[in-house]
């Protein structure tokens, strides 16, 4: 059991999509669609690509609809090129910065080391980090997915009770329609708490948010935001459409 209430987060993670006139049209009709039935129900967080990160931090002032990055460099500033620190991405308006996202793990090779890293420069700028964790299929078929997690989420969420969400994201689940029972998202979601509970305590552990990601959809939000301890989602894809995005915000618990 979770031990506390927690209010939901419906984190829209934009990828590498999104131009300035279509994606601001697209905010514009989130930030219009977040009324007072939604508010009582979600917060509601938007991370597009980091071009259009001071832009939306701009156009979301005032809205209740917060705006955050995709990951962030470890350090404050220096010679890497392309890169961004948490610090600009606090400059530019961001409160949240999505890090470690299997994508980044496997595509850039970050290490649960570098996701920590990443964690800590969030919290070091004032942001608020989204941990990524999550299974691969092979690893589920073969009995892994707890022990993958545990570990990912040992190696990966700094020490110190600073700000923290942490999403589960089934790498099989991501961008294929695909999802696990909701028997396997509330084992491991019960899962992480208890391991955050163990190394950090209840008090604090209790107030983390588990976000549920892979394939959520207007379809299937109800279903999956029922779980016990998940206290939201991180949608890709649904996230591109205003609609969607509001529709699985509007699917949270009463
Ligand atoms: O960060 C979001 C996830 O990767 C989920 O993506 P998806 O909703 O398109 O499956």
């Amino acid at each position: 059991m979770s031990g506390q209430k927690r209010r939901p987060l419906i984190a829209g993670n934009w990828k590498m999509n999104g131009l300035k006139i279509a994606g601001g049209r697209t905010l514009g009709a989130v930030i219009e669609g977040y009324d007072a039935g939604l508010r009582a129900k979600a917060d509601l967080l938007v991370c597009p690509p980091a071009t259009l990160v001071y832009a939306f931090a701009a156009a979301a002032v005032g809205s209740r609809v917060a705006i955050g990055a995709q990951t962030c460099h470890p350090e404050i500033s220096g010679a890497h090129t392309g890169e961004i620190a948490a610090e600009m991405l606090a400059d530019a308006g961001a409160s949240y910065v999505i890090v470690g996202h299997s994508e980044r793990r496997a595509f850039n090779g970050e290490t649960d080391a570098d996701v920590r890293a990443r964690a800590l420069a969030a919290r070091r700028a004032g942001l608020t980090p989204i941990v990524c964790v999550g299974e691969t299929r092979e690893e589920r078929d073969a009995g892994r997915a707890l022990e993958v997690v545990g570990a990912q989420l040992a190696g990966s969420v700094p020490d110190g009770e600073g700000p923290l969400v942490v999403a589960y994201e089934p790498v099989w689940a991501i961008g294929t329609g695909l999802t696990p029972t909701e028997a396997d998202v509330a084992e491991v979601h019960a899962f992480m708490r208890a391991q955050l509970r163990s190394r950090f305590g209840a008090a604090f552990a209790d107030g983390v948010r588990l976000l549920y990601g892979g394939s959520v959809k207007p379809s299937n939000a109800a279903a999956l935001l029922a779980v016990e301890d998940v206290d939201g989602a991180l949608v890709g894809g649904a996230s591109l459409v205003a609609a969607d995005f509001l529709a699985i915000a509007a699917a949270c618990p009463a």
